[in-house]
């Protein structure tokens, strides 16, 4: 196994990041693939919507095993993985990764240090998704910077041309110095309230404006407060709500995720003939 690891980032707060990297992450494990879900935001916001209330309280963390890759010491199998009951692996993290924004700046290699760390447990997984903090410091260039991919989260309420333009030329700062391999995976439109027009007038602008560059999920999130409801229950929206109409789109977006890595592979053999 080689991970294929995908950041999960918009620089906007409050977008969905957080419950699509936990829902996304436990449906591919759905499907059967052994998947990590990186906490690399200090907020902890993924820890305690995966069950873990108290993420202060928890010893080992992402900060403290990047803090490993940087002072050089050696780490333990699997060091700070949490197992989640849904089938997924998760390394927490806590407000003690605040303090690594501050320790990286005199790291030496300090975009990639993330991707050191994760190189080390990528052959123990299928996929690895980084669910990133909403900004553009550090931590998410770490989280670019290890990715094989991007995925976009966008919310449908707020017209996000702004956001995305920087978030776009980050992407590409980081594919042109430290990552040239790194692909955005897609778009996706969140918290979408199908009874206004105003998602369907953004996701309209979206593919007009980028969908020649950059693919938009046929996949929506639709809103819905059951979706709300998970992050106090530490479950996925597939055991809190199953036949909901959120678990129903995670599902879908599982499976564009999943052939994205199909078409990816085949084109990869295609080359190779
Ligand atoms: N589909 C949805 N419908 C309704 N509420 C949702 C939906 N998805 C997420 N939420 C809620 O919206 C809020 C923000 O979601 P989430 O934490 O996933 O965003 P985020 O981008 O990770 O935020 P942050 O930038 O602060 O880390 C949370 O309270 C979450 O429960």
């Amino acid at each position: 196994m080689n991970a294929k690891v995908i950041a999960i980032a918009m620089q906007k707060g409050g977008v969905g990041k957080t419950t699509t990297c936990a829902n996304l992450g436990i449906g591919l494990a759905q499907e059967g693939k052994k998947v990590l879900i990186v906490d690399s935001d200090p907020q902890g916001s993924l820890s305690i919507s995966l069950g873990h209330a108290q993420p202060d309280n928890i010893p080992t963390t992402l900060a403290t095993v990047m803090g490993k890759v940087i002072t050089d010491t050696p780490l333990e199998h699997k060091e700070g993985i949490l197992s989640h009951p849904e089938g997924v692996d998760l390394l927490p993290a806590n407000i003690e990764l605040s303090g690594m924004e501050v320790s990286l700046i005199n790291a030496m290699s300090r975009e990639t240090i993330l991707k050191q760390y994760l190189d080390t447990v990528k052959k123990d997984y299928q996929y690895i998704l980084l669910d990133t903090q909403p900004s553009l410091g550090m931590l998410t260039v770490n989280a670019l910077a290890a990715a094989d991919s991007v995925i976009i989260p966008v919310q449908a309420q707020y017209l996000p041309a702004k956001g995305l333009e920087q978030l776009l030329q980050t992407i590409n700062k980081v594919r042109k110095q430290i990552n040239p391999k790194l692909t955005i995976d897609g778009i996706l439109l969140t918290m979408v309230d199908n009874r206004t027009n105003f998602a369907k007038d953004i996701s309209t602008l979206l593919r007009d404006t980028y969908g020649g560059k950059i693919k938009v999920f046929a996949t929506d999130i639709p809103h819905s407060v059951r979706a709300a409801e998970i992050s106090a229950e530490g479950k996925s929206i597939f055991a809190h709500d199953p036949k909901g109409k959120v678990a129903e789109s995670y599902r879908e977006l599982t499976k564009e995720v999943l052939k994205i890595e199909k078409l990816r592979q085949k084109h990869k053999s295609d080359i190779g003939r």
